[in-house]
């Protein structure tokens, strides 16, 4: 690994810090409206559901605002006049009230909890149904990492936000406006005293927040590029002892983790301060009207029950403003996540199938690409004019140095990509107007990437066809030399692989992949060779394997063996895009081309 590669990526901005960083910056939404309306498109569903939360905060916050006005008749009309069954009974009546209150605060917040949780599965649903519509063109252009942050930061930030911040800014609303209704009611001189504190309070408090918000972000950012470098040391973690860089790596991490701590404490010291301020304001807010208050009592009449409500609620008032701002926030979060939601699945999937489009039946494989021109993007042609010609059971095999778009052209086989222009067809078909689904299925891939999913070695194999039986899974294990060492695991065929296969050989995961394509039973074969280098046993059975799948088929290799070459009915020379010759080995051998120079360099 070079200097250069490591540090490179670890540098502030870097991909590791950018999608981290989300979930703590408050994100805004570019079309709130829009997005709101398809957000209430999944919530609707649950309509009485969402009454029936309606209803319970109304009962909540009408219980609590009650409550504290109860104070009042509670001090003015039993504990001064010394009424003691009078004040039983009314402390009776507050905690029936209050009871009241908790209950629908308890049901509303399980109400909101299934709304939630069922509205977000939904939207996990057809993001998942959606990612498979998706044409690999859209894979190319987004990270992995972006896309599962989709299923993961956004769908959580949505869910937390409907857990929590919709009902939030609905009660706080409610209490706010009951709360200062009832404040006018019992004095609006004292009103006019919490009216010139609280904006005071929350000036300090904005005055706090935007500091610390500041310095969040940058302890946001400097865990962002901290966790990137320690993932790219851990991914590369041979290479980091194989070339001695051990040493390197910590003092660029001791510099990264130095920055991380400054950050986090100036982030720290600035939040910490603000409940401190704001218990002081609020207390210097408490004293200042009772103080008034007080006089009010004794100058102009204000009844001291008045009075006790009023501290109660002036105490309260500043709560639910605060409770607002930080609601609002998350919930602008929310909403900018629920926009990437529905961005990905506003993507344009791979075009539909032509309504009369055929479906293949005994396909006998034969293929031909008629001046077939293709390009990823419109800025560069990758493949010119290529024309060839695959009869039933006829092998092809591609050679050429690396980006010559071997690996594309078999790619446009399965409609992968289409292309710009010229024709492809089997069995004299053009593939655009066969539907996808019977295309596919009409061929076999075995890919250079073995890939593996969790689940049992049968079930891994059976993905070449779901409806095989267990025997003919068997079968084609046998068939492509994986039998013996799958009997040879603990489990057999039963066993579970997982991530990824990690407990398999290179050679075992390519052996499981040829069972895989051969209980396909497909007539047209794509093949990707492996590069990777297999020990000379496992290279026989595997070459064993290879053979026993191909007879028969029409194949298409990605040819990196000398045996693969010499056994093709045409090898098929590419250099940037174009073929430069064709013919069998002998043939290109004594034309002493390309190909020659490839064989000699390469094979030999
Ligand atoms: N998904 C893609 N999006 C854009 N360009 C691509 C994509 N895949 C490949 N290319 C470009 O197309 C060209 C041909 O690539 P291709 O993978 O077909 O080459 P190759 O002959 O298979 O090479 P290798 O032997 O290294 O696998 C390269 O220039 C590559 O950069």
């Amino acid at each position: 690994m070079s200097e250069k590669s490591t540090t490179s990526s670890a540098a502030p901005g870097g991909m590791p810090g950018s999608s981290s960083g989300r979930r703590f910056s408050v994100e805004k939404p570019k079309n709130m409206g829009l997005t709101m309306r398809r957000l209430w498109g999944y919530l609707e569903k649950n309509r009485l559901g969402l009454f029936t939360v309606v209803l319970f905060i109304l009962v909540n916050t009408a219980a609590s605002l009650t409550g504290s006005y109860l104070l009042r008749p509670l001090i003015n009309d039993y504990i001064i006049p010394k009424d003691v069954d009078g004040l039983l009974h009314m402390l009776g009546i507050m905690l029936v009230i209050y009871l009241a209150g908790a209950t629908a605060a308890y049901l509303q917040s399980r109400f909101m909890i299934i709304i939630s949780q069922k509205t977000v599965n939904e939207m996990r649903n057809d993001l998942f149904k959606k990612l498979q519509l998706l044409p690999l063109q859209f894979f190319d252009t987004n990270s992995h990492g972006e896309l599962m942050s989709r299923f993961t930061n956004d769908v959580d930030l949505i869910s937390e936000s409907l857990n929590n911040s919709l009902t939030q800014i609905f009660t706080s609303v409610i209490t706010l406006s009951g709360t200062f209704l009832l404040m006018l009611y019992i004095s609006p001189l004292l009103t006019l005293v919490t009216l010139v504190m609280v904006p005071l309070m929350l000036f300090l408090a904005s005055q706090v927040i935007k500091r610390s918000k500041n310095y969040f972000l940058a302890q946001q950012k400097a865990v962002g590029i901290t966790n990137g470098y320690i993932e790219e040391i851990i991914t590369g973690i041979k290479v980091v002892k194989v070339f001695g860089y051990e040493e390197k790596a910590e003092t660029d991490f001791e510099k990264l983790n130095f920055d991380l701590r400054d950050k986090a404490t100036k982030a720290q010291m600035f939040s910490g301060m603000m409940m401190p301020i704001m218990i002081n304001m609020s207390t210097i807010n408490y004293a200042l009207t009772a103080t008034i208050g007080g006089v009010l009592a004794v100058t102009r009449g204000l009844d001291i029950g008045g009075l006790a409500s009023f501290l109660q609620y002036s105490r309260q008032f500043g709560r639910p403003i605060n409770e607002l701002s930080s609601q609002l926030n998350s919930l602008q979060a929310a909403l900018a996540g629920a926009e990437r939601v529905f961005e990905m699945m506003d993507q344009l999937p791979e075009p539909a199938d032509a309504e009369n489009a055929f479906k293949l039946t005994n396909v006998k494989g034969e293929v031909r690409f008629e001046g077939v021109s293709f390009s990823y993007s419109s800025d560069k042609v990758i493949l010119h004019d290529i024309n060839l010609s695959v009869k039933p059971g006829h092998k092809i095999a591609f050679v050429g140095s690396t980006g010559a778009g071997k690996t594309t052209i078999i790619n446009l086989l399965p409609r992968f990509y289409d292309i710009q222009s010229g024709k492809i067809t089997i069995d004299g078909i053009d593939i655009k107007d066969i539907s996808r689904k019977s295309l596919r299925e009409s061929m076999a891939i075995v890919l250079q990437d073995t890939h593996l999913f969790t689940g049992t070695v049968m079930e891994n194999i059976r993905y070449g066809r779901l409806s095989a039986t267990d025997d003919e899974v068997i079968h084609a294990a046998e068939l492509a030399n994986a039998h013996s060492f799958i009997t040879r695991m603990p489990q057999g065929y039963q066993t579970t692989l997982d991530g990824d296969g990690s407990n398999l050989s290179q050679g075992q995961r390519q052996l499981l992949n040829i069972a895989r394509a051969t209980v396909a039973e497909a007539p047209i074969l794509i093949l990707d060779e492996a590069t990777s280098s297999i020990d000379t046993r496992t290279e026989k059975l595997i070459d064993l394997g290879l053979n026993t799948l191909m007879q028969g088929k029409s194949t298409f290799v990605i040819a990196h063996r000398l045996s693969t070459v010499q056994n093709a009915d045409e090898i098929i020379v590419l250099e940037f895009g174009k073929i430069v010759e064709r013919g069998t080995h002998n043939d290109l051998m004594s034309g002493k081309g390309k190909y020659y120079q490839l064989y000699t360099g390469q094979f030999s």
